[in-house]
C-alpha cells in the first residue's frame, strides 16, 4: 500500500524554510522519543539550506537533540571535500558546523578517490551497517526536486532509476566533469517519513505534473518515491504550487 500523500502550500519560500525546520524537530522528537535516535536524510540543492540554517539558529537548536541525530545523504558530488558543490558542504557550512553532532555521526558519501562505483558500494555497506537489517528505514527523509523531475541524483532516463535491489548507484549528467552517487529507489521508498521542499516559479509546471498528472504525460523520478508505509509530504511556496488546481495556501 502507497503511503498518503499530505500537501502544504507556503505563502513563500520563507514560511516554507520555517515549517519545515519546526517539522524536522519535532520528528526528531518523536524518533528519540520511539526509538532513542533519529536518523536523517538530506537533500542538496538551493530550497532546504534555508532549513538547515534555521534548524542551526535558536530557540529550535535548543530543542534538539543533536547528540542521538545521525545525518545522511540523498546524493552527493564525486568531488574533493570541502568543495562548494558537494552537498556535504553545504548542509556543513548551513547546519552542521554549528551544532554539537558527533562526528561519528555524519555519514558522509565519500569523495570516490578509488572510484564512483566504489564509493556507492561503500555507501551501501554504510547503511547496512548502521541499519544492521535488510530494511533500512529513515525517520525523516528530506528530498528536492529539479526542474527535469529529479530527485536525488535520480535523473531523468538513467540507468539508477531502474535499479531495484541495490541502495545506492552511480549517476552522471554528460555536461558535467564528475559522478555522482544516488541513493535508490528502493531505500527511498523505506522511509517511516518523507518530506519534500519545494519552492520557486520554475518547478511549477514540474509539481502540476507530478501531484496532478494528466493522462499520458510520462513518469518523471520524483513520481516514483512512494512510500510503501510511510508518511509523504510536499511543502510547496505558492510559487512552485502556482499551477495546481484547487491549491489552498496555508
Ligand atoms: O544535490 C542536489 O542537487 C540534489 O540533492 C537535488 O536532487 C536537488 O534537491 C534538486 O536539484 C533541487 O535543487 P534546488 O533546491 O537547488 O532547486
Amino acid at each position: 500500500m502507497n503511503a498518503m500523500k499530505t500537501m502544504t502550500i507556503y505563502p513563500d519560500a520563507e514560511l516554507l524554510s520555517q515549517a519545515a525546520a519546526v517539522f524536522f524537530a519535532e520528528r526528531a522528537r518523536l524518533a528519540l522519543a520511539d526509538h532513542g535516535r533519529f536518523s536523517v536524510l538530506l537533500a542538496g540543492g538551493s530550497t532546504p539550506r534555508r532549513t538547515y540554517e534555521l534548524l542551526a539558529q535558536k530557540p529550535l537548536a535548543e530543542q534538539i537533540p543533536w547528540h542521538a541525530c545521525h545525518f545522511f545523504w540523498g546524493d552527493e558530488r564525486c568531488l574533493p571535500d570541502g568543495d562548494e558543490r558537494r552537498n556535504e558542504t553545504m548542509v556543513r557550512s548551513a547546519l552542521l558546523d554549528h551544532v554539537p553532532v558527533p562526528p561519528a555521526h555524519i555519514h558522509s558519501i565519500t569523495r570516490c578517490e578509488q572510484g564512483v562505483e566504489h564509493a556507492a558500494a561503500l555507501y551501501a555497506a554504510e547503511l547496512q551497517r548502521f541499519f544492521d537489517t535488510q530494511q533500512p528505514r529513515f525517520d525523516l527523509i528530506v528530498l528536492g526536486l529539479g526542474e527535469d523531475g529529479h530527485t536525488a541524483s535520480l535523473l531523468p532516463a538513467s540507468a539508477a532509476l531502474h535499479e531495484d535491489v541495490r541502495w545506492t548507484a552511480v549517476a552522471r549528467r554528460p555536461e558535467e566533469g564528475f559522478s555522482r552517487v544516488t541513493l535508490t529507489i528502493p531505500i527511498l521508498n523505506q522511509g517511516a517519513c518523507t518530506l519534500f521542499l519545494v519552492s520557486g516559479q520554475s518547478k511549477a509546471e514540474m509539481v502540476r505534473t507530478i501531484l496532478q498528472p494528466r493522462t499520458g504525460e510520462i513518469t518523471v523520478p520524483a513520481q516514483l518515491i512512494r512510500p510503501r508505509e510511510g508518511e509523504l509530504f510536499w511543502f510547496l511556496d505558492q510559487g512552485a504550487a502556482g499551477l495546481l488546481k484547487d491549491a489552498q495556501t496555508a
